[in-house]
């Protein structure tokens, strides 16, 4: 783990800043106020602060859009004095349109998302979110309108789940879709530290192959870590010849490969998917907050202490 990785990683034990969009506590500490340092040509030159504001939006000029597939780009947005983001894991942002005409709801109040960015967080100069545009999705659809040059709102960090190594000896991650940064974050920030013993598991749905996003590195991580990492991947169509599990995530599935909720403190599952995909495996989250556990999970023993809804 990089120096700057092991601050950042420091920090996301301070549980820094949640309001809006969190499922944790309250803030204890303004994030942007621990010294980090970024060690270049022998020379220690102090990064004391994000250049992201969990207090207030600020706008980030789009320097970049790549293609992915074919419903998915890389945005990648330029970070001023080639900063890095230093965004604790885990956390998200949320984004809003620069120009609150933009993108607005029926109501006239600006329609908020969060996104994860698939950066790490001592990226310097830039950070990339990876976007799914949804035929019928606000946000999304609107982000697909910007052009290089551009900016958009953005606010952060925004608390998830405060990761600390090998808290638990099992961590389980079930993911649809876009919903794979959150886990993809976790997955690069945890494999990452040479201190890891915690065995990771993700199972990972989409419609066809074609749907997959982060297949590279998620393939990658895998090959690099094969004690530590499980990765399966499920699909809901298959297009052509497929070997993985097929459907959606059922009870079997889930005691095939998930570690079982009699490990107690010690196995953690976090979900991270379409709003139906996290209702049938742990439960429809209530807004911003956890909600009841329900679905799979429940109905195979796991309590809500075990489980983390993004
Ligand atoms: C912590 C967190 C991190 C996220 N990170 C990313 C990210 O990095 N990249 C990314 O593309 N998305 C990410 N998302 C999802 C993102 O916030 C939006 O929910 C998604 O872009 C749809 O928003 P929209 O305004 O375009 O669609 P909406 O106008 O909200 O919804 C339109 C349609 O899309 C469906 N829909 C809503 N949300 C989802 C979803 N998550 N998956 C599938 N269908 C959905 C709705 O059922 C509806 O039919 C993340 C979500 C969370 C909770």
């Amino acid at each position: 783990m990089s120096i700057l990785r092991g601050a950042i990683f420091a920090r996301s034990l301070a549980n820094v800043s949640a309001r809006a969009y969190s499922t944790q506590a309250p803030a204890a500490k303004k994030a942007s106020n621990l010294p980090f340092y970024l060690l270049g040509a022998g020379a220690a030159v102090p990064q004391t602060k994000s250049p992201l504001d969990p207090e207030k939006f600020v706008d980030f000029k789009l320097k970049k859009i790549v293609p992915y597939n074919h419903n998915t780009s890389k945005f990648i947005f330029e970070l001023p004095k080639d900063e890095a983001s230093l965004l604790p894991v885990t956390s998200c942002v949320i984004i809003k349109s620069s120009n609150p005409e933009d993108l607005k709801d029926a109501n006239g109040k600006p329609i908020i998302r969060p996104y994860t960015p698939i950066s790490p967080p001592d990226a310097k100069g830039e950070f990339t979110f990876l976007v799914k545009r949804y035929d019928n999705g606000n946000a999304s659809k609107y982000i697909f309108t910007l052009k290089e040059g551009d900016t958009l709102a953005i606010k952060g960090p925004i608390s998830k789940f405060p990761y600390q190594a090998n808290e638990f000896d099992e961590v389980a991650l079930i993911g649809g879709g876009s919903g794979i940064t959150p886990l993809y974050q976790l997955l690069d920030h945890a494999l990452a530290d040479k201190s890891n013993k915690t065995k990771f598991t993700l199972l990972f749905s989409n419609v066809t192959e074609k749907d997959i996003l982060l297949r590279d590195e998620l393939d990658g991580l895998q090959k690099k870590h094969p004690e530590h990492f499980k990765l399966v991947y499920l699909l809901d169509k298959p297009e052509g010849k497929w070997d993985g599990p097929t459907g959606f995530i059922n009870p079997d599935i889930i005691k095939k490969y998930v570690a079982p909720a009699s490990l107690n403190d010690k196995v953690k599952v976090f979900v991270c998917g379409p709003p139906g995909q996290v209702a049938a495996v742990a439960g429809k989250k209530a807004g911003m907050k956890q909600g009841e556990l329900a679905g799979i999970l429940k109905q195979l023993g796991y309590t809500e202490e075990q489980v983390f809804k993004f």
